[in-house]
């Protein structure tokens, strides 16, 4: 009896609720074995050396079952890349057997022959045997009988191996290894033991024929945790390793024999190699194998499955081997997938797609059912199946999955497993025969497909039967086990039993027998009812270790599992045969035949490819052409749009300049009406320059010749010529009768409007026209600024004297005559002033004479100016020029002594007279104003007719200056 040891590396028991580790935590059990490597730490199943964990670059992080392997150039199996060199030495691996001989002598088939010369005694009789039986797994299908060398037990009593020591070796890289060739000596047992055996070997024999030489039934007894060491004489119990055999002298005690009994000493690679080591083989061969470990918990099932790193188990030989056939099968292809699940509580989990997460819990996975098809069997699906192509892969695989296994501490172990636990290898294989394909880049390509062949390897840990269980949890949990493991006793106990008793052959298709009644028997179905090759280890421990009670209860528990073992070897039937070839998606495997399926996928890609190539090349050249012909189409457009822009802008300057020149004329227009109809003719504004010039040349020059009778005719033909203006004909005649071409003609169909120019001449026509036009508008900016000079001269010439007739302009002449009016005005004003100061003169002076008269003659003369005349003021100032004549007028009045009222009057009537001989107007108002007809002198000044009095004055005043100069 072992006494619990808790382990904290463990996870508490249930399912995994926080983040898995890394790395497996390798059970830290004692090893007894001698495994032939040193231990090491990390993954449970990664070996020391040579097996180096793999970086993480190089597993599939989660290659479905569906998925595409990897390239083999990668990481393949024959011909590992160099990443999987670096990682895995498949070189490391142990070699190919030599001699041929060996796989020929395997038996061709489970049926080929070979009488059962082993019988099991049910555990009901004291002493139970097994007889060696000739099957697949010892090699001795052939018919031929294995006889067991006499003497050849090990010093602890047990049967030692006919194998050489060196058959499992270190290799160079001190990676463990199961040498390919040590099943044929295995096989080779001696003879001689089953002439300890009780029952007579007819029966024996006879056992071979019915296929239960291809169920191996171990049985392995565990150390006692307090290191006793007597596993062979353990109180009542015997055990002997190399008779196969158990007996027990306690109550229903017997002897118990099977294929092999592995004592504590037996270390977990020699256990691999009576047990799997052939099995593997025989899948690898095309056979469906089953090993399952079975027992009370805390007896080693684990440990023997897996293993240890120093010890590895069943699991990681195996992988091991599997490789290694592989390596030594050139002739052969293979593809391997790997699926890993646990039936927990009746409930199917993948092991592989367990979420890592902490906060992802178990119940968040798809529920996996199990399901029946006449070509799988019963399968777990869906269920992720990873790729593998290395050993390490593999293993490195499983590792993921045993940390999500659920494991929790029982009475009998600390980290017992709590789920059963089946890891699936499915094996394809084809047969590779070299075609007429040549390189090594066809090499494969040039392979000729054969059929493909699929076969499984099932490796099941079962949880451990507990009777009494502390927590509602692990009751719960080990009542699902006991159940499961029940229905498998029972459904094995009907297996042939049923037959042999009642004679009912028809049990063993299942139809009778309670498959169905847990998921385990269900998954078992196929491997119980023949299909699969099978081997069994039963797991005990025989040890006194706790109390008597305990003692007694693990005793029973041990006795049941040897009954077990006992009615496995004896009613487990295997008919097992390879798998056929398949070929595409038909035969056995069909559509599950991914070696076959890749093959064509990857023929259709490569036709798929050769069309994209081809297709590819014409789209490209297309594209090209095409993209070419965009180019072009986009060149085309820029010049096109650059040309358009080019006209655009030609255009604008047109216009501008167009309204430069309508705006130059109008100035033109207002400054040039001098020269306007100078000659008579019509203004040449807004025609060709010359035109311009030759107007206002002609305005300049004729400025002095106007004569005055044209004023009125110049303000009507001005008028006309201003209608002329802006109009834009071909041809203008000029005053001199010259005919000009068009300055600026847009509706005419020239050069440009006929649409034939090129571009490029239509460009230097249109800057020729621009330059023109520049040119041309210097020249009437030129004229323009002459033109105004010309004007304001003529101006001032006009307002420079009264009546010269120069008139600029329809309102010039007007203004101008006006003007000359007003002038002459003015200057008849300015006369009379003078006249008006000269009688007022004359008029001092007369009263100053009058004055001294009257000295002189007071008397007489006072008298009479006071009688007769009022007294009016004399002129105190003399006559200036007229002074004589007033002289002698005032002499005269003064002798006439007449009064000065009777001169004024005298002078009124000197103006009506010229007032009605016409000479002068007198106007509404009393003015008066000379006559029309007056004549101008060659300097302009009005000529006054020597009989015409030239005097404005008002009326009321009278001037004597005619009189005088008359
Ligand atoms: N042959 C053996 N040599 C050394 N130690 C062993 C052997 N068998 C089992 N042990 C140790 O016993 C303990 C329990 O073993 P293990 O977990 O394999 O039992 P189990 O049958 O799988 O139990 P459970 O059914 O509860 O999972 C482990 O610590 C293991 O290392």
């Amino acid at each position: 009896m072992t006494t619990a040891i808790p382990r904290a590396s463990r996870p508490a028991n249930g399912p995994p609720t926080t983040a898995l580790p890394a790395l497996p935590v390798p059970k830290t059990r004692q090893s007894t074995g001698t495994a032939t490597l040193a231990a090491g730490s990390g993954a449970t199943t990664t070996p020391r050396s040579g097996l180096r964990a793999p970086s993480t670059s190089c597993l599939p992080s989660s290659a479905s079952a569906g998925s595409l392997p990897q390239p083999r150039s990668a990481t393949g199996i024959n011909g590992a890349g160099k990443t999987l060199r670096k990682t895995v030495s498949i070189n490391s691996f142990p070699q190919p057997p030599r001699t041929e001989g060996r796989v020929a002598s395997l038996p061709p088939s489970p049926l080929s022959g070979g009488a059962s010369t082993r019988k099991l005694k049910t555990p009901t009789t004291p002493n139970y045997h097994l007889s060696n039986t000739p099957s697949l797994l010892n090699g001795t299908g052939d018919g031929k009988l294995v006889a067991r060398a006499a003497g050849t037990r090990s010093s602890d009593g047990l049967f030692s191996v006919a194998s050489p020591p060196q058959s499992r070796s270190s290799s160079a890289q001190d990676s463990y290894s199961t040498s390919a060739t040590q099943y044929d000596e295995i096989g080779d047992l001696p003879s001689s033991t089953n002439a300890a055996s009780t029952d007579g070997s007819n029966s024996k024999r006879a056992s071979k024929l019915d296929g239960k030489g291809n169920v191996v039934v171990s049985v392995r007894v565990r150390p006692d945790a307090g290191g006793s060491d007597h596993a062979k004489t353990e109180g009542e119990w015997l055990v002997e390793g190399r008779k196969s055999l158990i007996a027990y002298r306690g109550k229903e005690g017997g002897d118990y024999y099977y294929d092999n009994v592995f004592t504590t000493h037996d270390n977990n690679s020699r256990v691999y190699d009576h047990i799997a080591k052939r099995l593997v083989r025989r899948v690898m061969e095309g056979y469906h194998g089953t090993v399952f470990a079975y027992g009370m918990t805390g007896t080693g099932k684990t440990f023997s499955m897996q293993g240890t790193a120093s010890s590895p188990g069943v699991i990681p030989l195996a992988i091991t081997d599997i490789f290694s056939y592989i390596r030594e099968t050139p002739s052969r292809e293979f593809l391997l997938r790997v699926s890993y699940l646990e039936i927990y509580n009746e409930k199917i989990h993948d092991l592989l797609s367990m979420p890592t997460g902490a906060s992802i819990g178990v119940a968040q996975q798809e529920e996996i059912k199990l399901r029946e098809d006449s070509k799988r069997g019963v399968y777990a699906s869906p269920l992720k199946e990873e790729i593998v192509q290395s050993p390490t892969q593999l293993l490195r695989v499983i590792a993921r999955g045993d940390q999500a296994r659920r494991t929790a501490s029982t009475q009998f172990n600390s980290r017992s497993s709590r789920s059963h636990a089946v890891v699936q290898i499915v094996v394809e294989s084809r047969e590779r025969v070299p075609g007429s394909g040549s390189g090594s880049e066809n090499k494969r390509s040039g392979m000729l497909p054969g059929g493909v062949r699929v076969s499984t390897l099932s490796l099941i840990d079962l949880a451990g039967s507990e009777k009494a269980a502390e927590t509602k949890e692990r009751r719960t949990e080990g009542s699902h086990i006991n159940k499961s493991l029940l229905t498998l006793g029972t459904v094995i106990a009907k297996l042939s039993g049923d037959k042999e008793k009642e004679g009912k052959p028809g049990d063993k298709d299942g139809k009778h027998l309670p498959y169905r009644d847990s998921k385990l028997t269900r998954l078992l179905q196929g491997a119980l009812s023949g299909n699969s090759l099978v081997s069994i280890l039963c797991t005990i421990q025989i040890g006194s270790a706790g109390s008597v009670a305990t003692s007694n209860s693990h005793t029973a528990e041990t006795l049941n599992t040897l009954k077990f073992a006992s009615r496995a070897k004896n009613n487990i039937v295997s008919h097992a045969k390879r798998a056929e070839e398949a070929l595409g998606s038909g035969g056995d495997g069909g559509a599950r035949v991914l070696l076959e399926r890749y093959r064509m996928e990857i023929l259709e890609l490569r036709s798929q490819l050769d069309t994209q190539a081809k297709s590819n090349t014409k789209k490209e050249e297309d594209e090209e052409k095409a993209s070419l012909l965009e180019v072009e189409k986009a060149r085309e457009k820029e010049a096109e749009y650059r040309h358009e822009e080019q006209m655009l802008e030609m255009q604008l300057a047109r216009t501008a300049l167009k309204e430069r020149i309508d705006h130059l004329n109008r100035l033109i227009l207002s400054s040039k009406s001098i020269g306007v109809n100078s000659g008579g003719s019509y203004s040449s504004l807004g025609m060709h320059p010359r035109s311009s010039l030759v107007s206002v040349r002609s305005a300049a020059t004729t400025t002095g010749t106007i004569s005055g009778r044209s004023a009125i005719e110049r303000t009507t033909s001005m008028t006309s010529s201003s209608s002329t203006i802006g109009r834009r004909t071909s041809s203008q005649r000029l005053s001199g009768g010259a005919e000009l071409p068009a300055v600026d003609d847009e509706d005419s169909a020239g050069e440009f409007g006929d649409g034939t120019a090129s571009l490029t001449a239509q460009n230097e026509a249109l800057q020729a026209d621009l330059a023109d036009k520049n040119r041309y508008i210097a020249t009437l900016e030129k004229r323009l600024l002459q033109a105004r000079r010309a004007s304001s001269s003529r101006a001032s010439v006009g307002l420079g004297g009264a009546g010269k007739g120069i008139m600029v302009g329809e309102d010039h002449s007007v203004s101008a005559v006006i003007k000359e009016k007003d002038e002459e005005i003015a200057e008849l004003r300015a006369k009379l002033e003078d006249k008006d100061r000269m009688l007022a003169a004359l008029r001092t002076a007369a009263r100053s004479r009058d004055n001294a008269d009257r000295v002189e003659s007071r008397s007489e003369v006072r008298t009479s100016l006071i009688l007769d005349h009022p007294p009016s003021p004399a002129p105190t100032m003399p006559a200036p020029s007229p002074a004589p004549s007033l002289i002698r007028q005032v002499s005269y009045l003064r002798k006439r002594t007449r009064s000065v009222d009777e001169m004024s009057k005298m002078l009124d009537e000197m103006i009506q007279d010229r007032v009605e001989s016409g000479q002068i107007v007198r106007g509404n108002r009393g003015s008066v104003r000379v006559a029309n007809d007056r004549k101008t002198d060659a300097t302009g000044e009005p000529v006054a007719r020597p009989d015409t009095l030239q005097r404005s004055t008002s009326l009321g005043e009278s001037s004597p200056v005619a009189n005088l100069e008359a």
